[in-house]
């Protein structure tokens, strides 16, 4: 590249694409594609036959009748594959270009190490009980320690449980980091949650020959340590020591506290260069500002959970640091790579194409996942290459933690090609710096900002701040900015920048993908929708990249229908797939088995394991069959006004020790009966019960089972593979013993319910 006066211009970060990869991906899409037009051919050609012909054309067909009822099955199934078929043809988007960006941070600290701009990183934590404070106060100090000036670095814990508790943790952690950020810095520490620093030692031996490390390594450990006791000892008794409390006025904020729904703003400044005596580590260097707040919360008023809290943070940071950039990180998910503010600036800061960037996503790695990740939490090929895709296609979606936003855009600003040199070192500090403005006032006008009231016949959730009134509301946040005309940025750097924790029961994945698939589900249908209204503002790329996630839920008819149909009629004897000698049975196993042996591979690349696939199969199947059943039930209920909006169901980050135990073990958790699990069992029981009904029959039948197999191979293979997965079901239904296992009332419903519906199919006459 070449800048005005003719010298080459070096970028501060670097696309690359994989051609050849690309181009041999796209051959085998394009002959897969081929394989599922046929399937419709198929369908479609015979549908004729069968409505035509009342017992007549019967080719394919030997075993079905021709009469109504077979045929609406026929097009009902005709739907399914053009659904399974048209849902492909959109992850085609997030596969054709995919993109990995290389941000050079040390040209950064070259061109810009004394003009980096404000960075102000957003902290939000909702309970006490599943969030536990020690693991909040670790990923405070994990961001509060990045490899960034502390003069423009501030760190805002949003806390909406308004718990003392956690308030006191920080009071706590903001001693401990004194000595915790000198620490790091003088030692390259890495990562600096100091939780996860001291495990990362614990797997190598530590009689290093640096002595001074070693010494001062123990000190900080037992500092460490003791805070942590502190911490755990209140957050058990569930109170603040007392010496504490009267020696810091800041408490007397919960005098008038009288629920989680119903209190004040509480909101206190523990570091600012106001207050500089108090804002110095040990070793005499500035501290990044740290701000508690609680915002107001009332009975009467929707504080529209997650996106609330960070508009209330918005506001609030703008008077007290005013970071140009925004970072906003889930309580759990602590920085792994300090240089993370430094690569994401390289996008924003880039001469060339900085100006169009308005958001800079991380992806969302997580901790102590087992080696095949039974509950396919790691979304792996997701975080591996859907979204690089998403980045080819003019930016990934904006998933809530782990990414940077420009603070103007966040707050409104279009995208102008009018590429203007940006001061990022600008003073352009808050509403009320004046120099004279002690830091009282400052919290006192800052307090006003987070009140219930303050967002009344203003713009904030709509035009200002982020989106409410969806359950994935940085999604539809993200859809936003990017109708604007901004671009964002995936960047994926080898040393993990964000690390979290994910649900580790079968229950909590279930109910976080309900959230996520009627959030998606939401956006699909709202005035952000990328399929309805994104032409002209969203490349096609991008509209179709996005209606992947945001069809999860409508997925959830297909497979329910591909779930129970073919496994029905197979108990009955009904052919619906072409027998083994058509010409017809070539797309379908080809589709088949090209489609498998692709995502088995595209899994093994993202680095996951043969059995890990298989579990994510599984998640795949389970999610589609109740979380996503559920929230497309709800969404359209919703949109029939039948249910008002729903909840942000928070996912606990604790687990018991029996629980963690059987999670090590990859042994799936049910416990607690739930309409989820009642539904998933009953679909197993089923499949079992056809798959043995079906295999009774064939033994018992004239032609033999040779013949059953040559008529009917596809479904028997379907409902065989569906018993399969099926196992942890079955074993959870009638072999285990732990409290783990699916409980009784489940087996019978279960049980009860899809031995009727055999039943009844079976009785049916459809031939
Ligand atoms: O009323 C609320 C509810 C939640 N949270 C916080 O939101 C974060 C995410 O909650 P979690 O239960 O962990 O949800 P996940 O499904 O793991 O989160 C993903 O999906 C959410 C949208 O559904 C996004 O908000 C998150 O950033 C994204 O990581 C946590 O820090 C919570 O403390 C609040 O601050 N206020
Ligand atoms: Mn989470």
């Amino acid at each position: 590249m070449m800048d005005r006066n003719g010298e080459s211009y070096v970028g501060l970060f670097e696309t690359e694409s994989r051609r050849g990869k690309v181009i041999v991906y796209r051959l085998f899409s394009v002959t897969l594609f081929a394989g599922i037009l046929s399937i419709w051919a198929y369908r479609f050609s015979n549908l004729f036959i069968i409505h035509g012909g009342a017992g007549g054309q019967q080719q394919e067909h030997d075993g079905g009748g021709a009469n109504k009822s077979y045929w609406v099955l026929w097009v009902v199934l005709f739907g399914a594959e053009l659904w399974f078929g048209f849902y492909w043809i959109l992850t085609q988007a997030l596969r054709w270009n995919p993109v990995f960006r290389h941000p050079f941070n040390n040209r950064l600290s070259l061109r810009y190490g004394h003009s980096l701009p404000t960075v102000d990183v957003f902290v939000c934590t909702a309970d006490p009980e599943i969030e536990p404070p020690m693991m909040v106060m670790n990923t405070v100090l994990s961001v509060m320690a990045y490899d960034y000036p502390s003069e423009k670095l501030s760190v805002y814990l949003s806390d909406d449980a308004a718990s003392e508790i956690t308030f006191y943790a920080l009071l706590e952690a903001s001693s401990f980091a004194k000595h915790w950020l000198p620490f790091c810095k003088r030692f390259n520490v890495e990562p600096r949650s100091p939780s996860a620093y001291f495990n990362s030692l614990s797997s190598f031996s530590t009689s290093s020959n640096d002595s001074v490390w070693t010494k001062e390594l123990a000190h900080i450990k037992k500092m460490y340590q003791d805070m942590e006791r502190r911490i755990e000892d209140a957050t058990k008794s569930g109170k603040v020591p007392r010496d504490v409390r009267s020696k810091h006025k800041a408490f007397s904020q919960w005098d008038s506290f009288s629920s989680r729904r119903d209190h004040d703003t509480m909101l206190q400044i523990l570091f600012h260069s106001k207050d500089a005596e108090n804002s110095k580590d040990v070793e005499g260097s500035v501290m990044p500002t740290l701000v508690y707040l609680a915002r107001e919360k009332r009975p009467q008023y929707p504080h529209h959970f997650k996106a609330g809290a960070m508009n209330s943070l918005i506001r609030v940071s703008s008077t007290i640091s005013n970071g140009k950039i925004i970072m906003n990180v889930d309580c759990d998910m602590y920085s792994n790579n300090s240089e993370s503010v430094r690569d994401a600036l390289c996008f924003f800061m880039d001469e060339e194409k900085g100006h169009e960037i308005a958001y800079v996503q991380f992806p969302q790695y997580f901790l102590g996942i087992t080696k095949n990740d039974l509950y396919g939490s790691d979304l792996r090929v997701i975080s591996e290459l859907e979204f690089h895709g998403a980045d080819g296609c003019g930016g990934p979606l904006y998933i809530g933690s782990g990414c940077f936003h420009r603070r103007e855009v966040l707050c409104g600003k279009k995208f102008s090609d009018q590429r203007k040199v940006v001061d990022w070192n600008s003073e352009d500090d808050g509403l009320f710096m004046e120099e004279e403005a002690s830091l009282q006032k400052l919290e006192q006008e800052s307090k006003a900002l987070a009140s219930c009231t303050y967002e009344h016949n203003t713009t904030w959730g709509t035009e200002l701040g982020l989106v409410y009134g969806c359950a994935v509301e940085d999604v539809i946040t993200g859809l936003s900015i990017q109708s604007k005309g901004w671009k964002s940025v995936y960047c994926n750097p080898k040393r993990k920048a964000f690390l979290g924790v994910a649900p580790n029961t079968l229950g909590q994945t279930l109910v976080q993908h309900k959230r996520w698939s009627e959030g998606q589900l939401q956006i699909a249908v709202s005035k952000y929708s990328p399929a309805l209204y994104g032409y002209g503002k969203l490349s096609l790329g991008l509209q179709m990249a996005c209606s992947t996630y945001n069809l999860w839920a409508p997925n959830c008819l297909a497979t329910l229908c591909f779930s129970l149909l073919p496994s029905l009629c197979l108990l009955k004897g009904i052919p619906l797939f072409p027998k083994m000698s058509s010409p017809w049975f070539v797309p379908f196993a080809y589709v088949i088995v090209a489609e498998t042996t692709y995502s088995l591979f595209e899994f093994l690349i993202c680095g996951g394991t043969l059995k890990g696939w298989w579990n994510e199969q599984r998640m795949w199947l389970y999610k589609r069959t109740s979380s996503y059943f559920f929230a497309f039930m709800d969404t359209t209920l919703k949109l029939l006004g039948f249910s008002s909006d729903s909840g942000f169901i928070v996912t606990s980050k604790v687990a018991e020790e029996e629980v963690s135990q059987r999670y090590k073990e990859e042994v799936m958790e049910f416990g607690a009966s739930s309409p989820m699990f009642t539904l998933l069992a009953t679909l197993a029981m089923l499949n079992l019960f056809c798959f043995l009904g079906a295999l009774m029959e064939a033994l018992i039948s004239e032609g033999g089972f040779v013949r059953v197999l040559e008529k009917m191979m596809l479904q028997i293979i379907l409902c065989g593979v569906l018993v399969l997965i099926n196992v942890p079901i079955y074993q959870g239904l009638f072999f285990r013993k732990d409290k783990g296992r699916l409980p009784t009332s489940v087996a019978t419903k279960s049980t009860i319910f899809a031995l009727s519906a055999c039943v009844i199919f079976k009785a049916l006459h459809l031939t």
